[in-house]
């Protein structure tokens, strides 16, 4: 439930007076997505960051993917890890929320990752296959053109703890491979895999010099001017 904070009228500026070179996505929370689609420019785009599964019917106080796209927004994070453990969505409910936004014409933001537990204990890989597993279940092959996994380990989220360029890399690789073996080399070479947590302006550049790091899901730095710098972090 990221904030909008005066700080963004600042980056606002920013953003809006320099020409961007990465493909830039800002996910308020839903309450704000229509104010801030119309406010931002059309090379920004918009994402909710949650919808629900199923386009209409008795489910007090969830939004669909229909309701997303009737305010202009055409991009939904979905499976992020705060829904995952703090509101308890199964890897199911995700693949299912996922398989319904695409066909309901959304493109997605699939996050995935491990706890400090789970990579502790050498799970890392048998959680984010399993999760990656749940929601390529649900994606038809013309369909991945509209997919974006982030990789999110969740002992680096808000944590000022990020995984290690080399960690997270070591962590891509792996999951592009698992797309080769799985759904198609096309797949695995074509689908942009961004990474999450504790990203700032002081370590994107390093991050993003990483060959299987495509980009960047950004919480609390997104709320600071130096977020420029970190979408600015390839050049
Ligand atoms: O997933 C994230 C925000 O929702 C990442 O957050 P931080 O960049 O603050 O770690």
């Amino acid at each position: 439930m990221h904030g909008i904070e005066p700080a963004n009228l600042h980056l606002e500026r920013q953003i809006l007076s320099s020409t961007l070179s990465q493909e830039v996505v800002c996910a308020p929370p839903t309450i704000y997505l229509e104010h801030v689609r119309k406010t931002l420019p059309s090379s920004v785009g918009v994402a909710a960051q949650n919808c629900y599964k199923v386009s209409k019917g008795a489910f007090t106080g969830e939004t669909s993917p229909a309701m997303i796209k009737d305010v202009g927004v055409e991009v939904a994070i979905l499976g992020h890890s705060e829904r995952r453990n703090v509101f308890g969505e199964s890897d199911e409910l995700i693949g299912a929320k996922a398989g319904h936004a695409l066909k309901a014409g959304l493109k997605v933001i699939l996050c995935i990752g491990e706890k400090l537990e789970e990579r502790e204990s050498g799970n890392t890989e048998e959680v984010v296959f399993r999760q990656l597993k749940a929601i390529t279940d649900n994606i038809k092959p013309d369909q991945w053109q509209n997919v974006v996994i982030a990789y999110e380990p969740v002992w680096a989220i808000g944590t000022g703890k990020t995984a290690s360029p080399a960690q997270a890399q070591e962590i891509h690789v792996k999951l592009r491979k698992w797309l080769n073996d799985n759904v198609s080399a096309d797949v695995a070479q074509k689908t942009r895999i961004i990474y999450g947590g504790s990203v700032t302006a002081d370590n994107c550049r390093e991050l993003a010099r990483e060959g299987d790091i495509d980009g960047f899901l950004v919480g609390g730095a997104s709320l600071k001017p130096d977020f420029v710098q970190i979408v600015n972090a390839r050049q």
